[in-house]
């Protein structure tokens, strides 16, 4: 899916108006209406909404909801600045709507402080992404005095106070949301780690704006949907062998780490490589010939890894739990100057490439690599934001005509051609150790399985994420482990291959 600038939007929103043709106001009315329908069959325990509106359409809309939720037999309060009352046409027109309907009060903001706020939802349709500029006071105040409340949120498009794709200033007021409901494209803000804590839980609702003008608008950010995932996603052929489904070699693991490699030849055994090998010490022999019997040891030195020798036909994953020292430094780029063939790098491998500079240059082109912000920092430079670190992955992928995958909340697959992939699938039970090793095994299966490099990452990041999704709802996000997301893996390949396959 893409992620439009507010220009795209409010063009998206034109272009509907005169191709389908539509009035301005009539399609206010169908996002309200998507909006009131998903209240309606979502918010079971409350029959008791109040809706602050704002001078826009993003108002216009408020006021529309009030009177759709109020003829599905809730209860409806509406505020608004009476003081000023400029309100545009769209907004007055179904601020007009509602005069029909005397059970529906419209208070004015002043009299917030003697409202009743008792088990009412409250919606915030005050600003959309119409906000141009800093809030005006009256605005400043209401959204402050809401933000104290402990009543559940829900705002409409966009949380009113932030901007849709670029930083808030420090101090701005902002409504903290628990739900946004946000109109056809995901908003860039919602993505990142300093503006995304306003808009909760998002939920995108498709009001059937000109596809044919969202086809041919070119953007640079991507949210990774369940349409593009079926486009990349191959199912297994049946009269497959396992030398079609490539040889992936995991090469990490240290003495004390070993864990790391367990879990990252786990993962890419689960994703389906034909073979999966891993390279690690000595040490490690029984542990991880006992945890992963289908796997082929390959003998490192006694404590750590002091070379990796190239094997024809494969496809390296290189990093999860494999130390930094001396020896395994030399021996990681004795073999990175000599490997042409894309491959996957983690963890330490990206430790020992951050110590210089000249070490990046000899990634191999269209190879994956795994950076967390602090990887990313040590490998790029600092920045001052998650945006700006976004703007300089773009960079640098185009420099390395690598992938890089920016793992975050909502990780980034940025690719050589300065795009920018948002997944959205996952949750804050992957924020454990162990998680990263998964990611490496998935990516390096499906890498050796011969997805092309982009495809492998944005397949692999959504997997992962969904793998994780499972466990969550099984073991919760505090208690879930690692091996319960490995353990997820087959069922999303399953649900994968139900939505793939032929029906009849
Ligand atoms: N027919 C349409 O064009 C559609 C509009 N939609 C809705 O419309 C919204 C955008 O509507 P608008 O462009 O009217 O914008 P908004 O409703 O977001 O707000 C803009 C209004 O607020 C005023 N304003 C802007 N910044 C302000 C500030 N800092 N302090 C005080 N007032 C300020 C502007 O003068 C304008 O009247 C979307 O977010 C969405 O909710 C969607 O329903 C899609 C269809
Ligand atoms: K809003």
């Amino acid at each position: 899916m893409k992620i439009f600038t507010t220009d795209a939007i409010k063009k998206a929103d034109a272009v509907t108006i005169e191709k389908e043709p539509i009035s301005s106001v009539n399609l206010i009315e169908r996002a309200a209406e998507s909006s009131a329908y998903w209240i309606y069959l979502n918010c079971k325990n409350y029959t008791r909404f109040t809706i602050f509106c704002g001078p826009g359409k993003n108002g216009s809309e408020g006021f529309a909801i009030a009177r759709m939720l109020y003829l599905k037999g809730f209860d409806v309060d509406v505020f608004i600045d009476k003081s000023k009352s400029k309100l545009s046409d769209d907004a007055l027109l179904n601020f007009k709507r509602l005069q029909d309907f005397s059970g529906i009060t419209i208070y004015d903001f002043v009299e917030i402080d003697q409202y009743n706020f008792e088990k009412t939802v409250l919606v915030d349709a005050l600003f959309g992404v119409g906000l141009s500029q800093n809030l005006e006071v009256i605005y400043k105040d209401v959204i402050q005095k809401l933000n104290l409340k402990k009543n559940p949120k829900i705002s409409i498009d966009i949380p009113s106070g932030l901007f849709a794709n670029h930083l808030n200033e420090e101090n701005d007021i902002i409504f903290k949301t628990d739900y946004t409901l946000t109109f056809q494209f995901w908003k860039k803000s919602f993505l990142h780690p300093e503006t995304g804590i306003y808009s909760g839980e998002v939920v995108v609702l498709d009001i059937k704006l000109n596809q044919e003008f969202i086809d041919k608008t070119e953007t640079f950010d991507f949210v990774i949907d369940d349409d593009l995932i079926l486009k990349i996603f191959k199912p297994r052929e049946n009269f497959a062998h396992k030398g079609i489904y490539g040889k992936a070699i995991i090469v990490g693991g240290s003495y004390g780490k070993m864990g790391a490699a367990v879990l990252a030849t786990k993962s890419a055994m689960r994703t389906g490589s034909g073979l999966t090998f891993v390279l690690a010490p000595n040490c490690g022999y029984t542990v991880l010939q006992t945890t992963c019997p289908e796997a082929i040891f390959i003998e490192g030195c006694e404590k750590k890894i002091i070379q990796i020798e190239e094997q024809e036909n494969a496809v390296y994953g290189i990093g999860p739990g494999l130390g930094t020292e001396k020896e395994t430094e030399k021996g990681l780029f004795k073999f990175l100057k000599n490997h042409q063939k894309p491959l996957v790098l983690d963890a330490d491998a990206l430790n020992m490439i951050s110590k210089d500079e000249s070490y990046l240059k000899i990634i191999p082109k269209h190879s994956i690599i795994t950076p967390h912000p602090k990887e990313f920092e040590r490998l790029f430079g600092k920045t001052e934001n998650s945006f700006e670190r976004l703007d300089l992955a773009k960079r640098k992928a185009k420099e390395l005509e690598i992938i890089i995958v920016l793992k975050d909340h909502y990780t980034q697959v940025v690719t050589s051609e300065g795009l920018a992939f948002y997944n959205v699938t996952g949750n804050s039970g992957l924020a454990k150790g162990g998680s990263g090793d998964i990611l490496t095994g998935i990516l390096t299966s499906l890498l050796a399985q011969q997805y092309p490099s982009l495809e492998a990452a944005l397949l692999g990041v959504w997997l992962h994420g969904k793998a994780a999704d499972f466990a969550f709802e099984k073991y919760s996000r505090e208690a879930m482990q690692p091996t319960d997301v490995i353990n997820e893996i087959g069922n999303v390949f399953l649900s994968l291959n139900k939505k793939a396959t032929t029906k009849l």
